[in-house]
């Protein structure tokens, strides 16, 4: 079974990856794919350079991601650009560890995608699991993470389907405005109710 794990900019994904892993669940993280396909040298990375030049490196050559997410984000035909240009190799990056977990033996395991509604991914996964917060919560969160100011916090925000309409897409969903205790309680309770044994997975 594949976990689809998502939510929005900072309304909790992390905390209940790290919740899952740490009960044993193999976790897909697509952030941290997303990282990966874009290391200098690798084809994704030449693209970039071809479309956005130098203002997105850093002068060491590595990508400067604050400087590129505060274009995409405020520009949404760049940001299609970099979508059809990243979400290919992530993607297949994605499946090939899936099959490679499937073939060691597991038979659980959690896709952690951010956009995983928007672009239309649910098919690739058996359930949506949704870490949701009030656009607020989000803010506050947002910016105090990330040292943001408000304008650069809503471009972000922004720039993905609302949270209140991924509810639709859920299975389930994980409140995330408490506490992290209480979202953990809740995630166990769901686990539990689809049957998933992190111990077996
Ligand atoms: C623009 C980039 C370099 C900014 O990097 P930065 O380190 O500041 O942010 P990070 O990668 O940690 O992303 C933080 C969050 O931003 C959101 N986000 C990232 N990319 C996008 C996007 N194209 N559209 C909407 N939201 C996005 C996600 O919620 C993600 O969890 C980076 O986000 C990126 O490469 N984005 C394109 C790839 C992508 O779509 N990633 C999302 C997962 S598939
Ligand atoms: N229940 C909570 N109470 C207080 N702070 C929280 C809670 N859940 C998450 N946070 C904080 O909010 C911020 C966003 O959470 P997290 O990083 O888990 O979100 P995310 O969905 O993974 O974000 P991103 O999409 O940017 O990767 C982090 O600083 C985290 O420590």
């Amino acid at each position: 079974m594949i976990i689809g794990l998502t939510g929005g900019i900072a309304s909790g994904k992390s905390l209940l990856a790290d919740d899952m892993r740490s009960r044993g669940l193999p976790i897909i993280d697509a952030d941290a794919i997303a990282r990966e396909v874009v290391e200098p040298g690798k084809p994704v990375y030449e693209k970039i350079k071809a479309f956005f030049g130098a203002r997105v490196f850093h002068e060491d050559g590595t990508l400067d991601r604050k400087a590129l997410g505060r274009i995409i984000f405020a520009d949404e035909e760049k940001r299609q650009w970099l979508n059809s240009t990243m979400h290919p190799a992530i993607s297949e990056e994605m499946m090939a560890k899936k099959d490679a977990l499937f073939e060691q033996g597991h038979h659980t395991l959690v896709f952690d995608i951010p956009l995983l509604i928007e672009n239309n991914r649910m098919n690739t996964v058996d359930r949506v699991l949704l870490a949701y917060v009030d656009e607020d919560v989000q803010l506050k969160r947002l910016m105090e993470r990330d040292g943001s100011s408000e304008e650069e916090a809503l471009d972000r925000i922004r720039s993905q389907m609302p949270l209140k309409e991924k509810k639709d897409y859920a299975d389930a969903i994980v409140d995330n405005n408490g506490s992290r205790d209480e979202s953990s309680e809740q995630l166990a309770y769901i686990l539990a109710e689809w049957n998933i044994d992190p111990r077996k997975s």
